[in-house]
């Protein structure tokens, strides 16, 4: 590990119980806060997520001034639910309606950006299980006590938890099969972020909009590669929040996780010159079914997109969200 990185590690990782929320409170001031939670089909755990954050910092407390469901294309009755818990409920597809629509988690927190008002913005996923508002008190504590942090990470513990059963560390596969090597190397600086694709992180407004966001899963990947070129290593902060409990998803899809998390990783070593260029990777993923005389080939596109920073967004488009 680069010596930088250990120096960086020791100064810049704290913990959720660093920031008890009395002292968040004397440190906001008249910073303005939004939660943003980008949702697709969550209506299982949406509504007890927004409850917490509603009922500990919105009500109990005066820390957060916003809470944003993002409804991602739902299929079910996500956006009832978040909105019946107190969320104020966009559907992704309606903010920003002359763009040609593009898809995916980063899309939905790109169209939150125009939407939020707060200086600072929280993301969390509609996922987690066993969720606690010191998640979101835990990433404002840097944000809002020091100004030379721009960016904040969760970082946790990820068990595996399927059929009563759990596997203590066994969660976050992309994160340890991908994106972990992939960081390790091309952005070493990056090593020692615990968490690169966790989905809870907050940055300032300022900063955030300064960046292009990648669609689909490439966001997180994206985000935490442009920070670093953007505002440097010290910007970024690591809170740890404890244990992250979330909804698994198949290897199958993970698969299509990771060509997305691949193809973010070729654009920015593209875009820094880091490559030469012969031919542009495949955006194909090849994958394969058992079935009874064989084996079914299924094809997807992991090819991501990317939408400008939101400073480059004509006013006239902003004027009409
Ligand atoms: O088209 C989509 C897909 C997902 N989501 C939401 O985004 C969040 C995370 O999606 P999920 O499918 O649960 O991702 P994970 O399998 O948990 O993937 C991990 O790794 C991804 C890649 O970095 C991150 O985007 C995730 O936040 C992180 O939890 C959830 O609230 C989803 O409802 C959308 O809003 N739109
Ligand atoms: O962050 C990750 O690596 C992916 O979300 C997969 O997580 P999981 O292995 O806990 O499902």
């Amino acid at each position: 590990m680069l010596p930088q990185v250990e120096d960086w590690l020791r100064r810049r990782t704290s913990s959720a119980a660093d920031w008890p929320v009395e002292e968040l409170l004397e440190a906001k001031g008249g910073t303005t806060v939004s939660v943003v939670l980008p949702a697709r089909d969550e209506r299982e755990t949406v509504g007890e997520i927004v409850a917490a954050i509603r009922r500990d910092l919105v009500d109990g407390a005066p820390l957060v001034d916003e809470v944003i469901v993002v409804d991602s294309r739902s299929t079910d009755d996500t956006a009832a639910v978040a909105a019946a818990a107190g969320a104020l409920v966009v559907a992704q597809d309606d903010v920003l309606p002359q763009l040609p629509p593009m898809s995916g988690k980063g899309e939905a927190l790109w169209k939150s950006m125009h939407v939020a008002r707060g200086d600072l913005l929280v993301f969390v996923d509609a996922d987690l299980r066993d969720f606690t508002s010191a998640f979101v008190g835990g990433l404002l504590g840097p944000l809002l006590t020091d100004p030379s942090v721009g960016y904040v990470k969760a970082c946790y513990d990820r068990p595996f938890v399927s059929g009563g059963t759990t596997v203590a560390h066994g969660g976050g596969r992309v994160t340890e099969l991908v994106a972990r090597p992939l960081i390790n190397m091309h952005w070493p600086l990056l090593a020692g972020v615990l968490q690169p694709l966790g989905g809870e992180y907050a940055g300032r407004r300022s900063l955030l909009e300064r960046l292009p966001f990648v669609t689909g899963y490439g966001v997180e990947l994206g985000l935490l590669v442009d920070v670093l070129e953007y505002a440097g290593l010290d910007a970024i902060a690591q809170v740890d929040l404890g244990t992250r409990v979330h909804r698994h998803q198949s290897a199958e899809a993970l698969g299509g996780m990771s060509g997305q998390i691949m193809q973010t990783a070729w654009s920015r070593l593209e875009r820094q010159g880091r490559v030469v260029r012969l031919e542009p990777p495949s955006t194909t993923l090849t994958q394969f079914r058992r079935v009874a005389d064989g084996h079914e080939i299924r094809l997807s596109d992991v090819a991501v997109g990317e939408r400008p920073p939101v400073i480059e967004v004509a006013d006239h488009l902003r004027s009409a969200v």
